[in-house]
């Protein structure tokens, strides 16, 4: 057996947002449809909730499989976060293609990168569908890698007027709003307060295990993507806010396991993201709207796609 390796600077050179936006999007739509009722031929995405190894107080292993029927792709990622690191990456993957006819793998592919763009472009996905109107100004709380893709995905989706960035360590957002003060007008924000006051869309990218984010600064209607606090007892979103708003999903069956921010508030989902790409439920534009993202197997194996077919493997 002999796998091609992929390496992040092929895949940095293939994967656009804007080939992925639209990626992401179908795959939500068929994760969703599967998990629909009246299934439609050909539209099985077998993906369970991802398994998590925890190794003692430094990070987990999340190991995330998934068959995608109508692309005949089988693909599991394999992935590490372990917030304590200091000179390496917090999160670090590996992303593993087989033949859906015979089992062999075809190929290995750095997962750095597709975790990073992918979901940026699964947030984009839901303020597309989700924000009220076309957003100008973006919040963004975290200034890490996360920060950097949505940073960029927003501005290559979106018309914005500002993008605000705040940090726990101030300095942090200082220089992220330098290194950018030239592609938009980016400002570094004191305060969380200060930096989403008024904004249109806020997305929220902290590896903080309490809220950080609180109801009380939201502009009525604003559309929140909420990416981080993927265990069940973290959360980054204050309960008042997950319970005031309209809260949408990646995956139900996700969230109710992993997601904190459902769990310790007791949020009711209204749908899932797919749902609302395929038209069995609505966007509740005018009211304040949350997207709780976890990450699905099913992202990382359309991204994938993109990659070997742009490479014809
Ligand atoms: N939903 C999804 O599909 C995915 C979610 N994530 C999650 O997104 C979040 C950000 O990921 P990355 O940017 O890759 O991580 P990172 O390590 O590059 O950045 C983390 C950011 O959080 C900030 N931070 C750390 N502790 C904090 C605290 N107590 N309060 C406020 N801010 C704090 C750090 O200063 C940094 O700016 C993480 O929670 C991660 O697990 C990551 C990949 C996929
Ligand atoms: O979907 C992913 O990939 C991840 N989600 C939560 C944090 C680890 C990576």
């Amino acid at each position: 057996m002999q796998s091609e390796f992929i390496s992040a600077e092929k895949i940095v050179s293939v994967l656009t947002y804007k080939l992925l936006v639209d990626a992401v999007e179908r795959g939500l739509g068929l994760f969703s449809q599967s998990n629909a009722e009246d299934v439609a031929d050909n539209s099985t995405v077998d993906q369970p909730v991802r398994t998590v190894v925890n190794i003692s107080n430094n990070g987990f292993l999340g190991c995330m499989p998934v068959y995608v029927e109508a692309d005949q792709l089988l693909v599991t990622k394999l992935v590490t976060f372990f917030p304590k690191n200091k000179d390496v990456p917090t999160h670090n993957a590996i992303i593993v293609v087989f033949s859906a006819n015979t089992g062999v793998p075809r190929a290995i592919l750095d997962g750095d990168v597709i975790t990073t763009r992918r979901t940026a472009a699964a947030s984009v996905v839901a303020t597309k569908h989700l924000a009220n109107g076309n957003p100008r100004v973006l919040a963004i709380l975290g200034c890490g890698v996360q920060a950097s893709s949505h940073y960029e995905a927003f501005s290559d989706t979106f018309q914005l007027e500002q993008v605000r960035v705040w940090n726990h360590k101030p300095e942090r957002a200082q220089e992220f709003a330098r290194s950018r003060e030239h592609s938009h007008n980016c400002v570094a924000c004191d305060s969380a307060q200060d930096a989403v006051r008024d904004a249109d869309v806020v997305v929220i990218v902290t590896s903080s295990n309490t809220p950080v984010l609180m109801a009380e600064w939201i502009k009525p209607g604003a559309h929140i993507n909420g990416v981080g606090a993927c265990r069940p007892d973290w959360a980054e979103i204050d309960p008042a806010l997950m319970k005031s708003a309209v809260v949408y999903v990646d995956s139900r069956e996700g969230a109710l396991k992993e997601s904190g921010d459902i769990i310790l508030s007791g949020a009711k989902i209204f749908a899932e993201i797919g749902e609302v790409v395929n038209g069995t439920k609505s966007a509740k534009r005018d009211k304040t709207t949350v997207f709780k993202s976890l990450g699905m197997a099913v992202e990382d194996a359309v991204a994938a796609k993109i990659v070997l077919d742009e490479f014809g493997l």
